[in-house]
Formats: C-alpha cells, sequence, structure tokens
C-alpha cells in the first residue's frame, strides 16, 4: 500500500524545539536540527515554503521513506512561519557526512574494491525501490548520499527528493518535442518513463566509477580542469579506465560501469538489471582488492566542486520536462536560469 503523508496542522512547535543548529543549506530551503519534546530525540528539519512543488517532493519523499537506504521522514507539519506558509519536514538525522567525505578522510586502512561494492548495492537498491514505485529521482549526486553516523557501521542514505518526479505507469507514450535536444538522445525512440528512470542509472554508474578510482569519468586524473572538455566527452560518451588506479579493478566492475553509462539511454541497463549485474549480487564476495580512491580524492579535493558542479549540470540537462516546458514565468526561476546559463543553452 502506498504510504500517504498527513500534514499535521498543529504548531511545530507544540512538539519540537527547534534548534539553531544549521546541518545544511540547499537551493529549496535549510535544514536545522530539532529536538522531539516528549523525549528529547534529535531530528533533523528541512524548511520549505509551501509551494506545489514542495509539495511533490514531500509526498514522493515520505511515499519512498520505509527504505533502509532513503532517509526516513517521520512527520511534516503545514505551518505559517513568519507571514509565509511553509512546510516543516521532520526526517531523521544523518550525522555521518557525506559519502566522498568519509572516503577521503580514511587515514589507516585502504578503501577496497569490496567495500565499492558493497556501498553500489545500497545505492542501487535504493534506486530499485524507488522505480519500482514508479519514481524516478533524477538527482542522485554525491551531496545527496548521507551516512547515519560517524561510526564504521553507519548506513548511506539517499536523500533530498527536490527533482522526484512520479512516472505514470499506464502505457509508455512517446516523449513529446523537447525545444532543445539534451545530450545522449535520440528523445523521439524513448518514453518519458524510461528516459527519467535512466538518469538514475547513469548517476549510479558515475559514482561507482568515482569510488573506484576517485575521480569522475570525462576528465583524464592529471590535474586539469574539468571543463570545458568533458561535456563533448560526456556526450561523446568518451571515458577510459586507463592508469594504474584501474589496474587491478575487476572487470565485473568495469562491465557494470559501461552498462550504466551507455551513451543513449534506451540501451542503458535498467535498474533491474544492475541489481543482478554478479558484481551487485555477490557485492560481499568482491575481492577486497586496495584501491587509489582515498588518495585521489585527497590529491583533487580542490576540484570536488567543480566535480560536484558538472554532476550537477549534466543531470540537468537529462530532465528534459524542466526544459521543455519553459515558459514566461521560467525568468523568475532562479535556480533553472542559473542551470540554463551554467550550461550555456538559452530558449
Ligand atoms: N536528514 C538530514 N540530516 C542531516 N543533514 C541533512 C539532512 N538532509 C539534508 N541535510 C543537509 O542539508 C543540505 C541540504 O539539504 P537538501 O539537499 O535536502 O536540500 P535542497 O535545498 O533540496 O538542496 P540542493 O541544493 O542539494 O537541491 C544537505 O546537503 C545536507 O548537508
Amino acid at each position: 500500500m502506498n504510504m500517504v503523508v498527513k500534514f499535521k496542522t498543529n504548531p511545530i512547535k507544540e512538539d519540537y524545539i527547534i534548534g539553531s543548529q544549521v546541518l545544511g543549506v540547499g537551493i529549496n530551503g535549510k535544514v536545522v536540527e530539532c529536538r522531539r519534546i516528549n523525549d528529547g530525540e534529535k531530528f533533523a528539519l528541512k524548511v520549505l515554503r509551501d509551494v506545489p512543488k514542495a509539495r511533490r517532493e514531500v509526498e514522493l519523499h515520505y511515499e519512498a521513506s520505509r527504505h533502509p537506504h532513503i532517509v526516513r521522514i517521520f512527520e511534516v507539519y503545514e505551518n505559517t512561519y513568519n507571514n509565509v506558509e511553509c512546510l516543516f519536514v521532520v526526517m531523521e538525522c544523518m550525522e555521518g557526512g557525506e559519502l566522498f567525505t568519509r572516503i577521503q578522510e580514511r587515514s589507516n586502512d585502504a578503501f577496497t574494491e569490496r567495500e565499492a561494492a558493497n556501498i553500489m548495492y545500497s545505492i542501487c537498491s535504493a534506486i530499485a525501490y524507488l522505480h519500482g514505485l514508479n519514481i524516478a529521482h533524477r538527482d542522485i549526486k554525491p551531496e545527496n548520499l548521507l551516512y547515519t553516523d560517524p561510526s564504521n557501521h553507519a548506513i548511506l542514505k539517499l536523500t533530498d527528493f527536490g527533482f522526484s518526479k512520479r512516472l505514470d505507469d499506464g502505457t509508455e507514450k512517446p516523449l513529446e518535442t523537447p525545444c532543445y535536444t539534451p545530450y545522449y538522445v535520440a528523445p523521439e525512440v524513448l518514453s518519458s518513463k524510461k528516459y527519467d528512470k535512466s538518469c538514475d542509472v547513469w548517476s549510479a554508474g558515475i559514482i561507482a566509477y568515482i569510488l573506484l578510482c576517485g575521480y569522475p569519468p570525462f576528465y583524464s586524473h592529471h590535474g586539469l580542469p574539468i571543463s570545458p572538455g568533458m561535456k563533448k566527452r560526456i556526450r561523446a560518451g568518451q571515458y577510459n579506465f586507463v592508469g594504474p588506479e584501474w589496474d587491478r579493478v575487476s572487470e565485473a566492475a568495469k562491465d557494470l560501469i559501461r552498462k550504466c553509462l551507455k551513451t543513449d539511454p534506451a540501451e542503458r541497463s535498467s535498474i533491474n538489471d544492475i541489481m543482478c549485474h554478479k558484481w551487485i549480487t555477490h557485492y560481499n564476495k568482491i575481492p577486497e582488492t586496495p584501491l587509489e580512491t582515498t588518495k585521489v580524492l585527497q590529491e583533487q579535493r580542490l576540484q570536488w566542486p567543480e566535480v560536484q558542479e558538472e554532476m550537477e549540470k549534466a543531470l540537468a540537462s537529462m530532465r528534459v520536462d524542466e526544459v521543455h516546458i519553459k515558459s514566461l514565468n521560467d525568468a523568475k526561476n532562479t535556480l533553472l536560469a542559473k542551470r540554463m546559463k551554467s550550461s550555456g543553452h538559452t530558449k
């Protein structure tokens, strides 16, 4: 049965004490710490302006949030705050930081291929669950993968459903003609359903690649800036597994990445195929080959913001609807304006 969010209308301050510690700031709102009054338990509170887009985000995230690798939403309040209608989303507090920050901060023991496979199993199982519910996340990137706590047993979870989309489960219908052609496409041969899902699989491929070597595909790791050639290389599907960091990585891992990073989304594996791939099904038996990842992430940490930005741009270009349902109002949408500007696309 679908989990449907019930918006509480009583003031959140009756039930929670809202702390001053900011856990993170995103484009859509900020996330602060809060405590439940009746037992003192700590939670993370995301505050969003109550607009239809925010409601969709919260509804889809809530529906999916029972999965062990998806950040759990406990309750949602609709309250007026400073005369503004807001949604207050009470989530589990993720205190273990972002995926790659942790790998970068490792000191003694090397990060291994088996650990990479374990992480990919977690991420792919969350994607498979979402796709099974006919939800595409469409913003799977390193900043949205957080650990529950700083311990070695921490669990990795996916969050931020700000771009997620419900895909209708009727028959596949042809994609409307977009007003601009995104990367990778032969859009006319794709249903939007398949297209939206395939961008989550692409993200999984990028994350797997970075986990195994410490830098993203589509640029060589010689201290060179990623742009401007990266976009061209993404479009052409140009990347390789060259360099000492790839020598000991298994063929199975490379095969999985190739399947996720197929340039044409129609050829890209579905998440169910990925879940059946031997590198994922046998994630606990993968060789414990030590990887260069931690060292490379440390060496390249100054370039990490660029890696994030490029991934964000690539994902934005894959979210077809936001690009082709453009109207004059979009001029007021600063996020879209920024994204369109940064990816060099104008109408
Ligand atoms: N449950 C949580 N526990 C702890 N910190 C969190 C939690 N959720 C989010 N954060 C922090 O807040 C930041 C912003 O959250 P989130 O990504 O959900 O917001 P957003 O406005 O949709 O962001 P974005 O700009 O990435 O689209 C995250 O990058 C993370 O650092």
